[in-house]
């Protein structure tokens, strides 16, 4: 196998696994269900005792975010989910947040004005599924601030990013190509395989250790 896939090249697989029986929506409960079980592994206590504060865009990132979701309501954990740009506009993201949307307090940064103010200072586990390999040009207003919030954690509690940090393009070469005040995760869950950006020295620091997870993908049969 390479040692990364583009995001072009990614979405090319996803779409030719689809066409080969592994659905959109497989491949997306496939990615969080091994987020979560990364996650897990990686917090040293029970997870049903865990404070979860999960940020959501509207794409399929954030479809992978509502899983990992369902997977730790499951478990127990007290989870809270922050809309960052809106409800989810992608179909198989929409279902996902159907089968939590009743389960959890939700803030809405398009509608609320200090999005924050009732979050409180204790959480143990931030997960950032707001962009992924669908990120273009730098982060919006929204964006920005619930980056800044997530990053003041650095250090005090476990920041995951799913597949990469928001803020990164994933095909990035350059410093200039990404936005410096992207999110900072101790922990990268990517999916099938390292995005370029997992490879460059300077998105070591917003990366931190990058964790490949498979969802499914046999690569060797789809080129
Ligand atoms: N394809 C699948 O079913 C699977 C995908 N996986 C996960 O999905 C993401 C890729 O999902 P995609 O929906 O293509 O893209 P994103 O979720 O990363 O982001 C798209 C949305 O973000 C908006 N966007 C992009 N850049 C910005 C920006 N600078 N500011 C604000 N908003 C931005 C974009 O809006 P547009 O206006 O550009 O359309 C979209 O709304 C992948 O990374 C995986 O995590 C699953 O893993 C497997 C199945
Ligand atoms: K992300």
């Amino acid at each position: 196998m390479m040692k990364f896939v583009t995001c072009g090249q990614m979405k090319i697989l996803e779409k030719r696994a689809d066409a080969s029986g592994l659905s959109y929506y497989q491949m997306m409960e496939n990615a969080g269900t091994s987020a979560f079980e990364i996650i897990c592994s990686k917090y040293e206590s029970s997870i049903g005792d865990t404070k979860v504060l999960l940020f959501c865009g509207k794409g399929n990132n954030g479809g992978d975010g509502f899983v990992v979701a369902r997977k730790l309501l499951e478990a127990g954990s007290d989870v809270s989910l922050v809309l960052v740009d809106g409800k989810p506009a992608s179909k198989d993201a929409i279902t996902n947040f159907q089968l939590i949307e009743d389960k959890l307090p939700i803030i809405d940064m398009t509608v609320t004005e200090s999005p924050f103010m009732d979050i409180p200072g204790r959480q143990d586990i931030l997960i950032d599924a707001i962009y992924g390999t669908g990120f273009h040009g730098k982060l919006r207003p929204n964006a920005l601030k619930a980056a800044a919030f997530i990053n003041q954690f650095k250090k005090k509690s476990l920041i995951c990013s799913l597949d990469i940090p928001s803020g990164l393009s994933g095909d990035a070469t350059n410093f200039s190509q990404i936005d410096a005040n992207a999110v900072e995760a101790d922990i990268t869950i990517t999916f099938h395989n390292k995005k370029p950006i997992h490879l460059q020295p300077f998105a070591r620091p917003y990366c931190g250790e990058t964790a490949i997870v498979d969802i499914g993908i046999d690569e060797e049969s789809l080129w």
